[in-house]
Protein backbone atom coordinates (compact mmCIF):
# COMPACT_ATOMS: atom_id res chain seq x y z
CA UNK A 1 0.00 0.00 0.00
CA UNK A 2 1.09 3.55 -0.67
CA UNK A 3 -0.43 5.94 1.37
CA UNK A 4 0.76 9.49 1.82
CA UNK A 5 1.04 12.10 4.71
CA UNK A 6 -2.45 14.07 2.54
CA UNK A 7 -3.63 13.93 -0.80
CA UNK A 8 -1.07 15.72 -3.69
CA UNK A 9 2.18 14.60 -2.27
CA UNK A 10 3.43 12.47 -4.99
CA UNK A 11 1.77 9.18 -4.04
CA UNK A 12 0.89 8.34 -7.69
CA UNK A 13 4.75 9.34 -9.22
CA UNK A 14 6.60 7.52 -6.16
CA UNK A 15 4.08 4.84 -7.58
CA UNK A 16 5.64 4.73 -10.90
CA UNK A 17 9.25 5.32 -9.53
CA UNK A 18 8.95 2.35 -7.52
CA UNK A 19 7.33 0.58 -10.39
CA UNK A 20 10.08 1.28 -12.65
CA UNK A 21 12.83 0.46 -10.29
CA UNK A 22 11.25 -3.30 -9.61
CA UNK A 23 10.66 -3.77 -13.01
CA UNK A 24 14.37 -3.21 -13.73
CA UNK A 25 14.98 -5.85 -11.00
CA UNK A 26 13.10 -8.49 -13.37
CA UNK A 27 9.94 -8.27 -10.25
CA UNK A 28 6.42 -8.72 -12.25
CA UNK A 29 4.82 -5.69 -10.68
CA UNK A 30 1.34 -4.60 -11.20
CA UNK A 31 -0.50 -1.34 -10.32
CA UNK A 32 -4.06 -1.04 -8.50
CA UNK A 33 -5.53 1.89 -7.60
CA UNK A 34 -8.72 1.21 -5.60
CA UNK A 35 -10.53 4.61 -6.07
CA UNK A 36 -10.25 7.09 -8.29
CA UNK A 37 -11.74 10.58 -7.82
CA UNK A 38 -11.66 13.86 -9.84
CA UNK A 39 -11.62 12.42 -12.85
CA UNK A 40 -14.54 11.81 -15.92
CA UNK A 41 -15.37 7.86 -17.54
CA UNK A 42 -12.83 7.88 -19.55
CA UNK A 43 -10.13 10.48 -18.46
CA UNK A 44 -6.62 10.06 -17.26
CA UNK A 45 -6.56 9.05 -13.88
CA UNK A 46 -3.57 8.06 -11.76
CA UNK A 47 -2.81 4.75 -13.21
CA UNK A 48 -2.79 6.79 -16.54
CA UNK A 49 0.03 8.80 -15.46
CA UNK A 50 2.19 6.02 -13.42
CA UNK A 51 2.56 4.24 -17.24
CA UNK A 52 2.76 7.38 -18.91
CA UNK A 53 6.42 7.73 -16.43
CA UNK A 54 6.99 4.09 -15.88
CA UNK A 55 6.00 2.22 -19.27
CA UNK A 56 3.10 -0.65 -20.17
CA UNK A 57 1.90 -2.19 -16.54
CA UNK A 58 -0.90 -4.43 -15.46
CA UNK A 59 -3.04 -2.11 -13.52
CA UNK A 60 -6.59 -2.31 -12.22
CA UNK A 61 -8.97 0.53 -11.09
CA UNK A 62 -11.57 -0.33 -9.10
CA UNK A 63 -14.31 2.62 -8.61
CA UNK A 64 -13.92 6.52 -9.77
CA UNK A 65 -16.19 9.28 -9.27
CA UNK A 66 -15.88 12.45 -11.18
CA UNK A 67 -15.93 14.98 -8.44
CA UNK A 68 -12.59 15.75 -6.87
CA UNK A 69 -13.46 14.11 -3.27
CA UNK A 70 -13.06 11.72 -1.07
CA UNK A 71 -14.20 8.29 -2.82
CA UNK A 72 -17.41 8.10 0.22
CA UNK A 73 -17.82 11.93 -0.40
CA UNK A 74 -17.96 11.51 -4.05
CA UNK A 75 -20.65 9.12 -4.05
CA UNK A 76 -22.61 10.56 -1.83
CA UNK A 77 -22.47 14.09 -3.64
CA UNK A 78 -23.44 12.54 -6.98
CA UNK A 79 -26.18 10.43 -5.31
CA UNK A 80 -24.28 7.53 -6.88
CA UNK A 81 -24.27 4.00 -4.71
CA UNK A 82 -21.12 3.51 -2.28
CA UNK A 83 -18.09 1.37 -3.10
CA UNK A 84 -19.29 -1.78 -2.44
CA UNK A 85 -16.41 -3.72 0.04
CA UNK A 86 -16.72 -7.31 -1.14
CA UNK A 87 -16.56 -6.24 -4.54
CA UNK A 88 -13.57 -4.03 -4.12
CA UNK A 89 -11.58 -6.40 -1.64
CA UNK A 90 -12.36 -9.34 -4.00
CA UNK A 91 -11.30 -7.27 -7.06
CA UNK A 92 -8.37 -6.51 -5.28
CA UNK A 93 -7.25 -10.07 -3.95
CA UNK A 94 -7.98 -11.07 -7.41
CA UNK A 95 -5.24 -8.60 -9.15
CA UNK A 96 -2.82 -9.33 -6.17
CA UNK A 97 -2.74 -12.93 -6.19
CA UNK A 98 -1.77 -12.60 -10.66
CA UNK A 99 1.22 -10.67 -9.98
CA UNK A 100 4.72 -11.00 -7.73
CA UNK A 101 4.20 -7.41 -6.39
CA UNK A 102 1.27 -5.58 -6.47
CA UNK A 103 1.86 -1.62 -5.83
CA UNK A 104 -1.51 -0.04 -4.37
CA UNK A 105 -2.13 3.67 -4.35
CA UNK A 106 -4.41 5.04 -2.20
CA UNK A 107 -6.38 8.19 -2.43
CA UNK A 108 -5.21 10.82 -0.41
CA UNK A 109 -4.08 9.91 3.37
CA UNK A 110 -4.88 6.54 4.70
CA UNK A 111 -7.70 7.14 6.69
CA UNK A 112 -9.76 8.74 3.73
CA UNK A 113 -12.88 6.61 3.17
CA UNK A 114 -13.87 4.41 0.43
CA UNK A 115 -17.33 4.25 1.93
CA UNK A 116 -18.70 4.88 5.10
CA UNK A 117 -16.90 2.37 6.70
CA UNK A 118 -13.72 1.14 4.50
CA UNK A 119 -10.68 3.36 4.62
CA UNK A 120 -7.75 2.59 2.55
CA UNK A 121 -6.07 1.73 5.91
CA UNK A 122 -8.58 -1.27 5.77
CA UNK A 123 -7.64 -2.29 2.55
CA UNK A 124 -3.76 -2.46 3.43
CA UNK A 125 -5.39 -4.31 6.72
CA UNK A 126 -7.47 -6.62 4.35
CA UNK A 127 -4.48 -7.25 2.19
CA UNK A 128 -2.41 -7.29 5.32
CA UNK A 129 -0.02 -5.41 3.05
CA UNK A 130 3.33 -3.32 4.63
CA UNK A 131 2.31 0.38 4.00
CA UNK A 132 4.67 2.97 2.24
CA UNK A 133 3.84 6.65 3.73
CA UNK A 134 4.90 9.58 1.03
CA UNK A 135 5.60 12.43 3.06
CA UNK A 136 5.49 15.96 2.16
CA UNK A 137 8.37 17.60 3.44
CA UNK A 138 7.37 21.07 4.08
CA UNK A 139 6.71 22.24 7.88
CA UNK A 140 3.97 20.15 9.32
CA UNK A 141 5.39 16.60 8.04
CA UNK A 142 6.24 15.88 11.59
CA UNK A 143 2.75 15.73 12.82
CA UNK A 144 1.41 14.14 9.52
CA UNK A 145 3.66 11.62 8.93
CA UNK A 146 3.62 10.17 13.19
CA UNK A 147 -0.08 10.52 12.88
CA UNK A 148 -0.08 7.88 9.57
CA UNK A 149 2.54 6.10 11.04
CA UNK A 150 0.78 5.38 14.56
CA UNK A 151 -2.10 4.46 12.40
CA UNK A 152 -0.49 2.13 10.48
CA UNK A 153 0.92 0.23 13.51
CA UNK A 154 -2.51 0.18 15.39
CA UNK A 155 -3.50 -1.77 12.75
CA UNK A 156 -0.93 -4.08 13.23
CA UNK A 157 0.83 -3.15 10.28
CA UNK A 158 4.08 -2.54 9.12
CA UNK A 159 5.36 1.00 7.68
CA UNK A 160 7.46 0.11 5.11
CA UNK A 161 9.02 2.92 5.08
CA UNK A 162 8.93 7.34 4.21
CA UNK A 163 9.40 8.91 1.06
CA UNK A 164 9.69 12.45 0.68
CA UNK A 165 7.53 13.23 -2.26
CA UNK A 166 9.34 16.25 -3.82
CA UNK A 167 12.44 17.50 -2.99
CA UNK A 168 13.29 21.13 -3.54
CA UNK A 169 16.95 21.91 -5.05
CA UNK A 170 16.72 24.08 -2.31
CA UNK A 171 15.34 23.24 0.72
CA UNK A 172 13.99 25.49 3.47
CA UNK A 173 14.92 25.17 7.36
CA UNK A 174 12.10 22.92 8.06
CA UNK A 175 12.63 20.61 5.05
CA UNK A 176 16.24 20.25 6.28
CA UNK A 177 15.73 19.22 9.86
CA UNK A 178 12.34 17.21 8.89
CA UNK A 179 14.39 15.06 6.85
CA UNK A 180 16.35 13.98 9.99
CA UNK A 181 13.78 14.22 12.28
CA UNK A 182 11.18 11.92 10.51
CA UNK A 183 13.32 8.80 10.87
CA UNK A 184 14.03 9.95 14.74
CA UNK A 185 10.57 10.39 15.58
CA UNK A 186 8.76 7.84 14.00
CA UNK A 187 11.22 5.02 13.93
CA UNK A 188 10.49 4.60 9.95
CA UNK A 189 13.63 5.27 7.71
CA UNK A 190 13.02 7.73 4.65
CA UNK A 191 13.79 5.34 1.98
CA UNK A 192 13.21 7.22 -0.81
CA UNK A 193 13.42 11.04 -1.74
CA UNK A 194 11.91 12.23 -5.34
CA UNK A 195 13.65 15.57 -6.84
CA UNK A 196 11.43 18.24 -7.38
CA UNK A 197 10.02 18.18 -11.04
CA UNK A 198 10.30 14.43 -11.38
CA UNK A 199 6.86 13.98 -12.13
CA UNK A 200 7.41 16.31 -15.14
CA UNK A 201 10.20 14.09 -16.91
CA UNK A 202 10.22 12.20 -20.07
CA UNK A 203 9.45 8.62 -19.95
CA UNK A 204 13.05 8.00 -20.66
CA UNK A 205 14.79 10.34 -18.33
CA UNK A 206 12.42 9.02 -15.07
CA UNK A 207 12.54 5.22 -16.10
CA UNK A 208 16.66 5.91 -16.11
CA UNK A 209 17.01 8.06 -12.99
CA UNK A 210 14.28 6.71 -10.98
CA UNK A 211 15.88 3.54 -9.45
CA UNK A 212 18.41 6.20 -7.88
CA UNK A 213 16.02 8.00 -5.71
CA UNK A 214 15.71 4.40 -3.15
CA UNK A 215 17.85 3.53 -1.00
CA UNK A 216 19.53 0.02 -2.54
CA UNK A 217 19.35 -1.83 0.34
CA UNK A 218 15.68 -1.00 0.76
CA UNK A 219 15.07 -2.02 -2.79
CA UNK A 220 17.14 -5.09 -2.45
CA UNK A 221 14.42 -6.14 0.53
CA UNK A 222 11.70 -5.60 -1.18
CA UNK A 223 13.01 -7.76 -4.11
CA UNK A 224 11.03 -10.86 -3.84
CA UNK A 225 13.65 -14.36 -4.09
CA UNK A 226 10.74 -16.80 -4.95
CA UNK A 227 10.29 -17.11 -8.88
CA UNK A 228 7.63 -15.71 -10.09
CA UNK A 229 4.19 -17.67 -10.21
CA UNK A 230 3.28 -19.60 -13.02
CA UNK A 231 0.21 -18.36 -14.61
CA UNK A 232 -1.44 -21.96 -13.97
CA UNK A 233 -1.18 -21.52 -10.50
CA UNK A 234 -2.75 -18.36 -9.76
CA UNK A 235 -6.70 -17.77 -10.36
CA UNK A 236 -7.83 -15.55 -13.12
CA UNK A 237 -8.40 -12.19 -11.45
CA UNK A 238 -12.29 -11.59 -11.55
CA UNK A 239 -14.23 -9.85 -14.05
CA UNK A 240 -12.79 -6.11 -14.28
CA UNK A 241 -14.40 -2.76 -15.21
CA UNK A 242 -13.17 -1.42 -18.55
CA UNK A 243 -10.40 0.75 -17.18
CA UNK A 244 -8.63 -2.84 -16.33
CA UNK A 245 -5.80 -3.32 -18.85
CA UNK A 246 -2.58 -2.23 -19.65
CA UNK A 247 -2.30 0.88 -20.45
CA UNK A 248 -0.28 1.85 -23.30
N1 LIG B 1 8.66 15.07 -7.23
C1 LIG B 1 7.77 15.95 -7.73
N2 LIG B 1 8.16 17.14 -8.17
C2 LIG B 1 7.25 18.02 -8.69
N3 LIG B 1 5.94 17.80 -8.78
C3 LIG B 1 5.52 16.59 -8.33
C4 LIG B 1 6.38 15.62 -7.78
N4 LIG B 1 5.64 14.56 -7.42
C5 LIG B 1 4.38 14.87 -7.73
N5 LIG B 1 4.30 16.08 -8.29
C6 LIG B 1 3.12 16.77 -8.81
O1 LIG B 1 2.27 17.08 -7.71
C7 LIG B 1 0.92 16.79 -8.07
C8 LIG B 1 0.40 15.72 -7.12
O2 LIG B 1 1.20 14.57 -7.27
P1 LIG B 1 0.50 13.15 -7.24
O3 LIG B 1 -0.57 13.09 -8.25
O4 LIG B 1 1.58 12.12 -7.32
O5 LIG B 1 -0.15 13.23 -5.77
P2 LIG B 1 -0.99 12.08 -5.07
O6 LIG B 1 -0.52 12.03 -3.67
O7 LIG B 1 -0.90 10.85 -5.90
O8 LIG B 1 -2.50 12.66 -5.11
P3 LIG B 1 -3.89 11.83 -4.98
O9 LIG B 1 -4.22 11.81 -3.53
O10 LIG B 1 -4.81 12.60 -5.83
O11 LIG B 1 -3.64 10.45 -5.55
C9 LIG B 1 0.92 16.31 -9.52
O12 LIG B 1 0.65 17.40 -10.38
C10 LIG B 1 2.35 15.84 -9.72
O13 LIG B 1 2.78 15.95 -11.06
C1 LIG C 1 -9.15 14.46 -5.48
C2 LIG C 1 -7.82 14.10 -4.88
N1 LIG C 1 -6.81 14.24 -5.94
C3 LIG C 1 -7.79 12.69 -4.33
N2 LIG C 1 -8.04 11.75 -5.39
C4 LIG C 1 -8.78 12.47 -3.20
C5 LIG C 1 -8.35 13.20 -1.96
C6 LIG C 1 -9.32 13.01 -0.82
C7 LIG C 1 -8.91 13.82 0.42
C8 LIG C 1 -9.96 13.77 1.50
C9 LIG C 1 -9.51 14.52 2.77
O1 LIG C 1 -8.59 14.01 3.46
O2 LIG C 1 -10.00 15.63 3.00
MG1 LIG D 1 -2.32 9.84 -6.92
Amino acid sequence: MITGTSTDVGKTVVTAALAVTLVDRGVDVAVCKPAQTGVGPDGPGDLATVTALAGALPTHECVRFADPLAPETAARHAGTPQADRGTMGDQIAGFVAAHQMTLVEGSGGLLVRLAPEHTILDVAAALAADVLVVVDPALGALNHAELTVRAIRSAGLRPAGLVLGSWPGTPDLAMRCNREDLPRLTGVPVVGVLPAGAGGRSRAEFTETAPGWFDPGWIESLTPTTPMPSPQSVPAPPSVPAHQGVHP
